[in-house]
């Protein structure tokens, strides 16, 4: 599902030189359908990781494999196709401010070209799912932080992403709400769905045990 092998990145400077490598021989798997946290202390890589497994870098040495699809071979062109299979968390929700909660998770459907009546019934059951029934015409800002996170989720999940990748989706929610996205992840990882989640916090991986890949420095530093 998503394979590592040695793989190091640098990120280019100012004048376009590689710059210091920040993840340095990394190697691991992630098998179909696995529930993985990543951890670390700011700086350590997890975001240069999660940015890997969504297509958006290409390493600077070694091979990502996502979904069976190496990045080396990868071309320019499938890029799109590959990611529209990963759904996306952030750190910041990146919700669209103009549309209301309903346009945002109906958004990569329509641009997918889902008919709407198919759009209708999957996001009435997406809703309620998300516990946000009764708020579908509301605007991100008229929502709270976890119900906005919700709908990030809902949005990241609505096209049924074969992997789904959350960059510190709690770290700026209350226990209750941090607990309520984690119980939304969590779902969909017992449907089927391959979930990697990066957070620095050590709360919450020691209420939802499952393997830790932990990084310091770029270096993977426990697997467990
Ligand atoms: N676009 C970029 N250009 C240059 N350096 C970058 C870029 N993005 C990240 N870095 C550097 O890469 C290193 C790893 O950063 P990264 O964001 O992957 O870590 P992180 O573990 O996710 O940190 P945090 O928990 O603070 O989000 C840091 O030294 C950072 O300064």
């Amino acid at each position: 599902m998503v394979r590592f092998s040695r793989v190091a990145l640098a990120y280019p400077d100012p004048r376009g030189r590689p710059g210091p490598a920040v993840l340095r021989d990394l190697s691991f798997t992630l098998g179909e359908g696995s529930f993985t946290w990543l951890l670390g202390p700011s700086g350590a890589g997890k975001t240069s990781v999660l940015r890997l497994m969504q297509a958006a870098l290409r390493p600077t040495e070694g091979e990502v494999e996502l979904l069976g699809i190496p990045l080396s071979r990868a071309r320019r062109r499938d890029l799109p196709a590959l990611r529209r299979r990963i759904g996306t968390v952030h750190q910041e929700f990146r919700l669209l401010s103009h549309l209301t909660a309903w346009d945002n998770v109906a958004l990569p459907l329509r641009l997918a070209g889902v008919a709407e009546s198919t759009v209708r019934a999957d996001l009435a059951e997406l809703f309620d799912w998300i516990g946000l029934a009764g708020k579908e015409e509301r605007r991100p800002e008229e929502l709270s932080g976890g119900e906005q996170q919700r709908l990030v989720i809902a949005r990241a999940v609505v096209t049924r992403p074969a992997l789904l990748v959350a960059d510190e989706p709690t770290s700026d929610l209350d226990a209750r709400q941090a607990r309520r996205t984690l119980a939304l992840l969590s779902e969909m990882n017992r449907q089927g769905t391959t979930v990697v989640v990066a957070t620095h916090s050590e709360d919450l991986p020691a209420r939802y045990p499952a393997r830790a890949l932990a990084l310091e420095g770029g270096r993977l530093v426990a697997d467990g």
